[in-house]
């Protein structure tokens, strides 16, 4: 059994790390989960069924919603959900919670969300943010509106949610870190910066992982 299983959506967003995991000397076992939220609850649910590892790490790039943010900077997710799971109708959005479909705070869910309220985020030493999953990616400007207002989101991912949801219910100390590759609504990719995101992200892991080994 590894200490720790790191997930993510793709290979590419962690092949530096792949890389190199003969380091680890099989403490960290790799699980690519798939895009999107329903490729990662399904993946992570069939691993964990098979034996919950004792940590639990997220890793990807994500969009940003805060333009003080840098992009290639790299963030702890301090709490996440779902953002686009509800009905937008005359211009307001409602969750599946608000229309009255399931307790939203009925474990994992606390409040709606999905916090991270172990003592990781803090311990990696990112700055710590909000985040919001979702299946579209948001181009439309009152949806950002609303991911910053409702959620205090500064990131979104598509798969997030998924992991502190399984996390949460294995009840394993977890943390998902996220680099900014775009800000949300920029359609021009040649300003996303990818490649410089996922650099950063693994110079974060090669700290990171260390430190969780260490707990
Ligand atoms: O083609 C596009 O417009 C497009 C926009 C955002 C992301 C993609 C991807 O193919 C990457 C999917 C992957 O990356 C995460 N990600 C990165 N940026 C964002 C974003 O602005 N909003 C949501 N997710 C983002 C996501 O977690 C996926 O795993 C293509």
């Amino acid at each position: 059994m590894p200490d720790l299983l790191l997930c993510s959506a793709t290979a590419f967003e962690i092949q530096p790390l792949r890389d190199r995991l003969g380091v680890y000397g099989g403490r960290v076992e790799v699980l690519i989960t798939g895009v999107g939220l329903l490729e990662t609850a399904f993946a992570l649910a069939t691993r964990l069924s098979e034996g919950a590892p004792p940590l639990l790490l997220q890793a990807g790039i994500a969009g940003c919603l805060d333009e003080a943010c840098p992009l290639a900077s790299v963030v702890a997710i301090g709490s996440d959900g779902i953002g686009d799971l509800g009905v937008r109708e005359g211009g307001r959005f409602q969750s599946t919670f608000d229309l009255g479909f399931g307790d939203p705070d009925a474990a994992p869910w606390q409040g709606g969300r999905l916090p991270n309220d172990t003592e990781l985020p803090a311990l990696s030493g990112l700055p710590v943010v909000n985040a919001v999953s979702v299946s579209t990616i948001s181009t439309n400007a009152d949806t950002i509106d609303h991911y910053r207002s409702a959620w205090g989101a500064v990131a979104e991912s598509m798969e997030g949610a998924a992991f502190h949801f399984a996390a949460r219910k294995w009840s394993r100390p977890f943390l998902q870190v996220r680099a900014f590759s775009n800000y949300i609504g920029e359609r021009d990719k040649s300003r996303w910066q990818l490649r410089e995101s996922i650099a950063a992200l693994d110079r974060q892991l090669e700290t990171l992982i260390p430190q969780l080994l260490s707990l």
